[in-house]
């Protein structure tokens, strides 16, 4: 189910590896440019459409796509940037009888497809092209991007120059960083994966759901999974958290707690002790709603257990070393993150990666586009979630859910993908007005 997500690098080498087994780059081109055309003709109707082509095999793919369109009756309009200046490019160029624009005069149509540049750009637009590809973008009634608007940095999902808005994205062989990454997972409306007959394998994937092994006929509340919270200054936040684990498959919920919690299911146990010792716990719980308590995150630490640490507790640990040799799920937001590991460099999923690297712990790096880094390398992106997640306690939903699916077994990286998963598919089902306590109503359906 999990889509494999590849660099700009490792698509030219899947590409190479593909060419190298025996098929022709102009075939690729060919089944690009067709998977492209035939997108565009089940999402957007048979209207005029004008096909923007670069010098490279993004452009290709366009004068390929434009083949196609008039063959099924569309009134195609091509206009080229520049001469086409790969092999590929050429013969695509040469298969199109229609005539070429020059892309600085082009008139608006209501179809424009860019195919200005796609894994190949090194640096932003030149701000005229940028401007006038933008004005076409917004004035057209549909707007497609040929692999990725031009102007997206591939690998990273940053804008190089500034970019539009478009309707439809098709992509070829794999999916890119930068449709599931900000700002540019934002600028790309639908994304269709089209296959070109490229293998394309790795460690990095969009999350789907997962395989969550069955429950065992013969198991109890125990082997289901104990999740024990630690309450701190603000018990709602933890009051979120447990009850998201007991409605995400925990067999037991117990919360650590010196006053009473008004508003838990009755079947969350308090108890006024933590004995964190005890075998039977799946998972341990720390940080929502704890505030600067210190000793409580360092008293989890002292238990041999799998534990997630989330909000406050993230700030609280101090050095991402203090967690090696422990079974640690990290869950920082944007401030977090930098708040433990300081401004670190590159995109980010270098820098979810290195987080994982430097703690020795999965690191669910939240946001509009949450990625799940293991420090053996995997790295899991958010399929895209609705935006009215962002609001307050959603998170400590999610660290709930977490270590619910750690304590029934799961490996921290697959635990924090799966509930990563079910979060975003549980903020679907209970709608726009959705609030956190919503959410936690909402696990079961997104569980089924
Ligand atoms: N990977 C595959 O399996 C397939 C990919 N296809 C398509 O090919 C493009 C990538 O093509 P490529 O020729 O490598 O790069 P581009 O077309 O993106 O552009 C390269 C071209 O542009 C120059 N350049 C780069 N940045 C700029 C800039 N800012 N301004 C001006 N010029 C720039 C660069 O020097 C090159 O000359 C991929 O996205 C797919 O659409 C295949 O067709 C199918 C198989
Ligand atoms: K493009």
């Amino acid at each position: 189910m999990a889509r494999p997500i590849l660099t700009a690098d490792q698509m030219r080498a899947a590409e190479a590896a593909a060419i190298q087994a025996g098929i022709a780059e102009t075939t690729l081109m060919e089944r690009a440019g067709a998977g492209m055309a035939q997108a565009i003709r089940f999402y957007a109707g048979p209207r005029e459409t004008l096909i923007l082509c670069g010098p490279g095999n993004n452009g290709g793919d366009g004068y390929v796509a434009a083949r196609h369109l008039a063959k099924h009756g569309y009134t195609v309009r091509v206009a080229a940037l520049d001469e086409p200046r790969t092999e590929a490019s050429r013969w695509a160029r040469s298969q199109w009888d229609g005539p070429v624009e020059r892309f600085a005069e082009a008139a608006a149509a209501p179809i424009v497809v860019d195919c200005l540049f796609g894994t190949g750009l090194s640096r932003g637009l030149e701000a005229s092209v940028a401007e006038r590809l933008s004005r076409l973008v917004d004035d057209a009634l549909v707007a497609v991007a040929c692999d990725l608007p031009s102007g997206v940095s591939t690998d990273g999902g940053a804008s190089l120059s500034p970019i539009a808005s478009y309707d439809l994205t098709v992509t070829f062989g794999a999916l890119k960083p930068a449709h599931r990454l900000m700002p540019a997972m934002a600028k790309m409306g639908r994304v269709v994966l089209a296959n070109i007959g490229v293998e394309a394998d790795g460690k990095w994937f969009e999350i789907g759901r997962l395989e969550i092994p069955p429950l065992d006929p013969q198991g109890h509340k125990y082997s289901r999974g104990l999740v024990h919270c630690l309450a701190g200054q603000m018990p709602g936040a933890i009051a979120l958290a447990a009850s998201a684990a007991a409605r995400s498959g925990a067999g037991y919920v117990r919360v650590s707690t010196s006053l009473p919690i008004t508003n838990l299911p009755s079947s969350v146990v308090q108890t006024g002790g933590a004995d964190l010792q005890d075998e039977r716990i799946g998972c341990i719980l720390v940080g929502p709603g704890l505030g600067d308590t210190p000793q409580v995150l360092t008293l989890a630490l002292t238990a041999p257990r799998p534990i997630v640490i989330d909000a406050d507790a993230i700030g609280l640990v101090g050095d991402p070393e203090r967690l090696h040799g422990h079974d640690t799920i990290l869950t920082p937001h944007e401030g977090e993150f930098i708040k433990l590991f300081g401004d670190l460099s590159g995109s980010k999923a270098d820098r979810a990666l290195e987080a994982a690297r430097r703690s020795q712990s999965v690191i669910v790096y939240k946001g509009p586009d949450t990625l799940v880094a293991s420090p053996d390398g995997r790295l899991g992106f958010a399929p895209p979630a609705p935006a009215w997640l962002a609001s307050a306690g959603t998170g400590d939903v999610l660290a709930g859910m977490i270590a619910a699916m750690r304590a029934r077994g799961l490996d921290p990286f697959e635990a924090a993908c799966a509930a990563v998963w079910v979060h975003g598919r549980a903020a679907e089902a209970a709608g726009p007005g959705m609030i956190a306590d919503d959410l936690v109503a909402a696990i079961p359906s997104a569980l089924s």
